[in-house]
């Protein structure tokens, strides 16, 4: 690596670690073990790198990979999130809560205080942004990253609270959610979590039917959601387009081939408008 680079690495590290430690925190990929569990993956392998005189690896562990979607501004979608072993714990806290023990309840809202494990994956959600959008660069919070745009509008990072509402499904193979854009009474910014199945969201682009004779039906842009996945929604994405979830037979296929169902749990992270 040039030593410009690496000073300015060394730099945004202390930055980084200087801000974490004062709310406690040593790194991104800690604070999501801590709440989530041991990752199963072998921990042996940095101290055996740096043993054998390699590059140390990144002090948040793996750099984060996100997707966009180049038809949609405003979505991104990191797939690796939460490890199998951290999934595996939050189902468990979602059970705990015990909003699905009667099989006729699919859906538990909360608003304001949320669960301590809701709170942790904020944090873990808040930690990785502010990760993903620092520009190496300028040294500073970049509102475009390799010329995309960032992953979450930088100015809504540092509110308080990031989310203050969530809502978690729990979807029977078959059960999905109707196109919809979600209410104008929260705030920019969402954040959505997948569990247990994988399945295809399908996006489709608002139009005001009164502003145009243009009666073409767009084709929708289809988003496949794997378990342990987080899409961030904001800006264009969160107000123009709308989402859906058709678990009915022959909507939910892939590369070809219909995804085999199972139940599918999902956490919806918002934040309330003030009202002034
Ligand atoms: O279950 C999902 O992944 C989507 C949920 C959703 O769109 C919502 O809660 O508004
Ligand atoms: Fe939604």
């Amino acid at each position: 690596m040039e030593q410009r680079s690496k000073n300015k690495l060394i730099k945004l590290l202390e930055k980084t670690l200087e801000r974490l430690s004062s709310i406690e925190m040593l790194d991104y990929k800690t604070l999501i073990e801590e709440a989530f569990g041991e990752s199963s993956e072998d921990n042996d392998a940095d101290d055996l790198r740096q043993a054998e005189g390699g590059e140390p690896e990144p002090v948040f562990g793996e750099i984060p990979k996100w997707e966009q979607i180049s038809e949609i501004k405003g979505l991104s979608l990191c797939r690796d999130f939460l490890t199998p072993d951290q999934q595996s714990t939050l189902i468990s806290s979602i059970l705990q809560e015990g909003w699905f023990t009667d099989a006729s309840h699919n859906q538990a809202m909360r608003f304001g205080d949320l669960p301590a494990w809701a709170n942790e994956l904020s944090t873990c959600i808040r930690e990785l942004i502010e990760y993903s959008n620092y520009d190496l660069e300028s040294m500073e919070l970049s509102s475009e990253m390799d010329g995309q745009d960032c992953i979450f509008p930088s100015k809504l990072i540092n509110r308080e609270p990031l989310f203050n509402q969530l809502i978690a499904n729990s979807y029977q193979p078959g059960e999905g959610i109707c196109a919809h854009v979600d209410l104008m009474r929260f705030e920019d910014g969402i954040a959505l979590i997948s569990l247990e199945s994988s399945c295809v969201m399908h996006f489709s682009r608002v139009v005001d039917e009164a502003a145009t004779n243009d009666n073409r039906i767009e084709p929708k842009i289809p988003l496949y959601l794997t378990p342990g996945s987080l899409l961030l929604i904001s800006g264009e994405a969160r107000y123009h387009w709308q989402h859906e979830i058709n678990r009915k037979p022959g909507f939910q296929i892939w590369d070809g081939q219909e995804i085999v169902q199972k139940r599918r749990t999902s956490i919806t992270l918002r934040k309330l408008c003030t009202s002034e």
